[in-house]
C-alpha cells in the first residue's frame, strides 16, 4: 500500500521527536507500506529569518517570499531539514534519500501571486522520480520547494506539497502528523471525524485558523483528487503511524461525506 506521511516542521525540530518518528518509518516497509514523506519546516525558516535580521511576513498563511527568502528557503528546507531527516531515517536503518520539488521534475510550479514573491502554486507533478527510488527500496522524503522548466525555484506550502506528491504517487492515503491532536472544534474538543462541508464551517466561523486551515484546505483538495483516507493527526502519539494505518482512531479523519 502506498502512504504519504507529511511532518509538519515543529516535529521535526528536536532529535528526539525527529528519531521517533525516523523510527516508525523505517518500520513501513516491512509491513508491505510503501512510504513517500513530505516535510515542512515553517518553524525553522522563521528562526533561520530572525537570526538574520529578516522579518517574516504572512498573507492567508503563506509566507512572503522575496528574493533573501528564496535562498533560505534552499537552505533551511531543501538543506538543513531535509537532511536532518535524511540522516534520522538513515540512522533509523531506512534507506532515505532526500530531494525537492525541483529535482526529477517532481513538482512544477507557477508563481501564486506576485505579491507574495516566489511563492509557488503545483501545476504538475511527475511522480516518475518516486516510483523509481520506491521500486527501488528507497524511501523519498521531499522537502516542499518546487520548480519549473525556466529555472525558477518556488517555495510551496508543504501541506500544498504533500497533496500534489499524494495524488501524482497514487498514494491511497495520506497522514498529516502536526503538533496538535487533530482539529479542534469551538469548545476545544478534539473532533475524530470531519467531512468537507464541516470543514468550511469550521474555516468561516474562525474556528480553525492559520496552517489549520491551510491544512483543511488541503485535506479537502487530497479527497476530490482521489486520495482514498485523509487524517490529521498528532505526531507525538506513541506508534502514531501504525495505529492509524490499522484504523485506530486517533486525530481528525477528513472525509468527503459524514455518514448520517
Ligand atoms: N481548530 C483548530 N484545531 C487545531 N489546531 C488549530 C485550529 N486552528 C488553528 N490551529 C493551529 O494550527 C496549527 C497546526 O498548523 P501548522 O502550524 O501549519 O502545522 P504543521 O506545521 O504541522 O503543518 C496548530 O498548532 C494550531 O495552533
Ligand atoms: C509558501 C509557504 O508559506 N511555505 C511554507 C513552507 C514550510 C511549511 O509549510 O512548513 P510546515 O509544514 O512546518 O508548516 C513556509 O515558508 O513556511
Amino acid at each position: 500500500m502506498r502512504v504519504l506521511v507529511k511532518l509538519g516542521g515543529t516535529l521535526l525540530d528536536s532529535l528526539d521527536s525527529r528519531a521517533a518518528l525516523a523510527a516508525q518509518i523505517a518500520a513501513l516497509p516491512s509491513t508491505g507500506v510503501e512510504a513517500v514523506v513530505v516535510h515542512g519546516g515553517g518553524k525553522q525558516m522563521t528562526r533561520f529569518l530572525t537570526e538574520r535580521g529578516v522579518e517574516s511576513r504572512f498573507v492567508n498563511g503563506l509566507r512572503v517570499t522575496s528574493p533573501d527568502v528564496i535562498d533560505a528557503v534552499l537552505k533551511v528546507f531543501a538543506g538543513s531539514v531535509n537532511k536532518e531527516l535524511v540522516s534520522s531515517l538513515v540512522a533509523a536503518g531506512a534507506p532515505a534519500v532526500g530531494l525537492s520539488g525541483i529535482d526529477g521534475v517532481l513538482a512544477e510550479a507557477r508563481q501564486l501571486n506576485p505579491e507574495l514573491g516566489a511563492v509557488g502554486e503545483i501545476v504538475q507533478t511527475n511522480p516518475a522520480v518516486l516510483n523509481a527510488l520506491v521500486e527501488h527500496g528507497f524511501i523519498p522524503v521531499v522537502a516542499c520547494v518546487a520548480g519549473d522548466r525556466q529555472g525558477g525555484i518556488y517555495n510551496v506550502n508543504a501541506d500544498q506539497m504533500a497533496v500534489a506528491c499524494a495524488a501524482g504517487y497514487e498514494a491511497a492515503r495520506l497522514l498529516f502528523l502536526t503538533d496538535v491532536d487533530g482539529v479542534r472544534a469551538a469548545d476545544g474538543t478534539t473532533l475524530p471525524v470531519l467531512d468537507v462541508a464541516g470543514c468550511q464551517e469550521l474555516i468561516a466561523q474562525g474556528v480553525a485558523t492559520g496552517g489549520m486551515q491551510a491544512k483543511l484546505n488541503s485535506a479537502c483538495a487530497a479527497l476530490a483528487q482521489g486520495v482514498g483516507e485523509v487524517i490529521i493527526a498528532p505526531g507525538s502519539a506513541p506508534r502514531v503511524i501504525e495505529r492509524l494505518l490499522n484504523g485506530e482512531v486517533l486525530g481528525t479523519r477528513i472525509v468527503k461525506e459524514a455518514q448520517q
